[in-house]
């Protein structure tokens, strides 16, 4: 098992070479990723803040800086592991980058299988019994990490570590425990709406509302 060798050097870094949780919150606020208003999430949940990271796509410079941000965690933490698989879709660039970034092969999870040529869910080159780390974007639930890691599962690979850019603190890190899948993220929920309310975008009553809100079972 090859352990993860990236290049942690950054434009977009701190003087350790790292980013900061607050320079990925600027650059996400000024690519317009978060949206007070309702919406409704894949789970059901009607949420009162909608955080869009598909928009980072169109930035080659955020979506690396939002793919360092993982990577330098991956290596601070020496986490140990074969292939990178992104959940699909919307993470589906970022993993490209933390493969690219610490040199260890990616795969492809499909949301579905095709019903021609291989008919493969998992795309890619794997040898059994090697260790995937999952990518995520934004995690709410953690559900489509959980299918993510049964569909690999079933190919005899093994999944213990999952990251992702946003936790929105809505009881993933211990859903996925009970799936024996660790999680971890670069910026929470806290986060975001502390740094709104540094715009001026919410106020802390608002903030509180909306942490109860989300606090709520669903
Ligand atoms: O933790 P969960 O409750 O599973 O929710 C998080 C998932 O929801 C979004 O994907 P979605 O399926 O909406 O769309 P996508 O195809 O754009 O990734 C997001 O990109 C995560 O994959």
């Amino acid at each position: 098992m090859a352990a993860c060798n990236g290049d942690s050097s950054s434009q977009n870094a701190n003087n350790n070479g790292n980013v900061t949780e607050s320079q990925l919150f600027d650059e996400l606020y000024d690519m317009q990723c978060f949206r007070i208003g309702e919406f409704y999430l894949k789970s059901g949940q009607m949420t009162p803040i909608y955080i869009d990271l598909r928009r980072i796509m169109s930035s080659p410079k955020v979506l690396r800086m939002a793919a360092q941000a993982m990577c330098e965690k991956v290596l601070a933490l020496q986490l140990k592991f074969d292939y990178v698989v992104g959940v699909p879709y919307a993470a589906l660039p970022l993993a490209t980058l933390v493969s690219d970034i610490l040199q260890i092969p990616m795969l492809m999870k499909r949301k579905e299988a095709k019903s021609y040529g291989t008919k493969q869910l998992i795309e890619g080159v794997w040898s059994e019994g090697g260790t995937v780390l999952l990518v995520e974007d934004v995690v709410t639930t953690g559900e489509s990490i959980r299918e993510t890691a049964e569909a690999i599962r079933k190919e005899n690979l093994l999944v213990t570590d999952s990251i992702a850019v946003l936790d929105r603190q809505q009881g993933a890190t211990d859903n996925l425990k009970i799936d024996q899948i660790n999680f971890l993220s670069f910026l929470t929920m806290e986060k975001i709406l502390d740094g709104l309310i540094g715009k001026n975008v919410i106020t802390e009553q608002r903030k509180h509302e909306i942490i109860e809100h989300l606090a709520k079972p669903f």
